[in-house]
């Protein structure tokens, strides 16, 4: 399917840059994947694995990996940028100081930066002088890199300003088991991949209370009409919300064992504390700083968030899990559509 092969660029050698440097070396490109952790790479060099992200997987002969940042970005134009939200800026801060020609971005992470507010595409463009930076892309959606490195159907929508951009790196990823759409909604494209974290760790704190579906289901719903209130009052298209970097991301977060957000929600469900929770975890969390995020998002906006409010205060005021999910059940009664239909309205006027 793919018609042009390229070398390109994977910054980031954890579980998800190294999935999709799968995907790509299955479409014949040749790829660098770089990470900062020496010991890792020469694991993907002489035994072709990456055991700590992804146990079991034999990595394709297309990937080599680097360690030298500066080799890495050598004559490349594309980079895909798959570190956590909070290493973005440190690794765009190297890779302005080495990059020689302008460089298309695709950033694949999901998170929103506490206190600046700023969406992943934005930071970006704060980093990245403008003489060094072609386009952003952002790609999301539901897509866990165990099943992805299984090459398990999966499917994903990228975005950008520029949509030709976006055009060009669906080209880049597309096969017959990883299958890219686009979609012109960048701000929903990555408040959805955000926001459903938040709503993941919420998700797996009931089951660790033992809860059951229905209360699963309640979240995932009331989940999406928080996210979808808060991206609207940012200029997203609602309908953003009801595709893949929206409800379908939520439902995978929500319900799958691979989750990290889910898992880490479980065992503070279970009464395991904040710090070793995340001690445990070895991966990245997103949902925990994107809480914070969301919560000062909330008050910016003056948007409701009852589900994001209630996880704020557990993770950052020491909140019982039992007493906060009391606290949701118990609100003042309310009409299902009334804060979306409220905010469109505004959007309208
Ligand atoms: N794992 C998955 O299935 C998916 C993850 N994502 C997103 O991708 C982003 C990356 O997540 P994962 O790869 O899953 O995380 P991970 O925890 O599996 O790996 C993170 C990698 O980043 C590296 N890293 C951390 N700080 C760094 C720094 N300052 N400089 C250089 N490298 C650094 C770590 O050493 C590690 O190799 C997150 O925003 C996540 O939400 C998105 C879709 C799927
Ligand atoms: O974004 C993901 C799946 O689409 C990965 O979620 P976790 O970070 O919770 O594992």
């Amino acid at each position: 399917m793919p018609k042009e092969t390229k070398s390109i660029a994977v910054i980031g050698a954890g579980s998800w840059g190294t999935a999709l440097a799968m995907v790509l070396a299955d479409n014949h490109h040749e790829v660098r994947l770089w990470g900062h952790k020496k010991n890792q790479i020469n694991e993907i060099n002489e035994q072709h694995t990456n055991r700590k992200y992804l146990p079991e997987i034999e990595l394709p002969a297309g990937i080599t990996g680097y360690s030298s940042l500066g080799q890495a970005l050598e004559g490349i134009t594309d980079i895909i940028l798959a570190v956590p939200t909070k290493a973005i800026r440190g690794v765009l801060g190297q890779i302005r100081e080495l990059a020689k020609k302008p460089l298309m971005v695709v950033h694949v992470s999901k998170g929103i930066e506490p206190d600046t507010l700023l969406r992943i595409s934005e930071m970006i463009e704060e980093e990245m002088p403008a003489e060094l930076l072609k386009d952003v892309v952002v790609l999301s959606g539901p897509s866990h890199a165990e099943e992805v490195s299984q090459r398990h159907p999966t499917t994903v929508a990228v975005s950008s300003k520029n949509m030709a951009a976006a055009e060009r790196i669906q080209d880049l990823f597309i096969n017959q088991n990883f299958r890219v759409y686009t979609n012109p909604d960048i701000v929903g494209v990555e408040i959805g991949g955000a926001l459903k974290n938040i709503i993941a760790l919420a998700a797996g704190i009931t089951d660790g209370l033992g809860y059951g579906d229905n209360a699963k289901a309640a979240l995932i719903t009331r989940g999406l009409a928080e996210i979808s209130r808060l991206g609207t009052a940012m200029g997203a298209n609602p309908l953003t919300f009801s595709g893949l970097a929206g409800i379908g991301d939520l439902i995978v977060t929500c319900t799958s064992i691979h989750s990290r957000n889910w898992r880490a929600g479980n065992l503070l469900g279970k009464g395991q504390n904040l710090n070793e929770v995340l001690e445990n975890m070895g991966m990245i969390v997103e949902g925990v700083r994107t809480t914070k995020a969301a919560f000062q998002l909330a008050e910016k906006y003056s948007v409701n968030m009852p589900i994001t409010n209630a996880l704020y205060n557990v993770l950052f005021n020491g909140r019982n899990v039992k007493e906060s999910v009391d606290i949701l059940m118990n609100r003042t009664k309310t009409a299902e559509m009334e804060d979306l239909f409220n905010v469109l309205d505004s959007r309208l006027k």
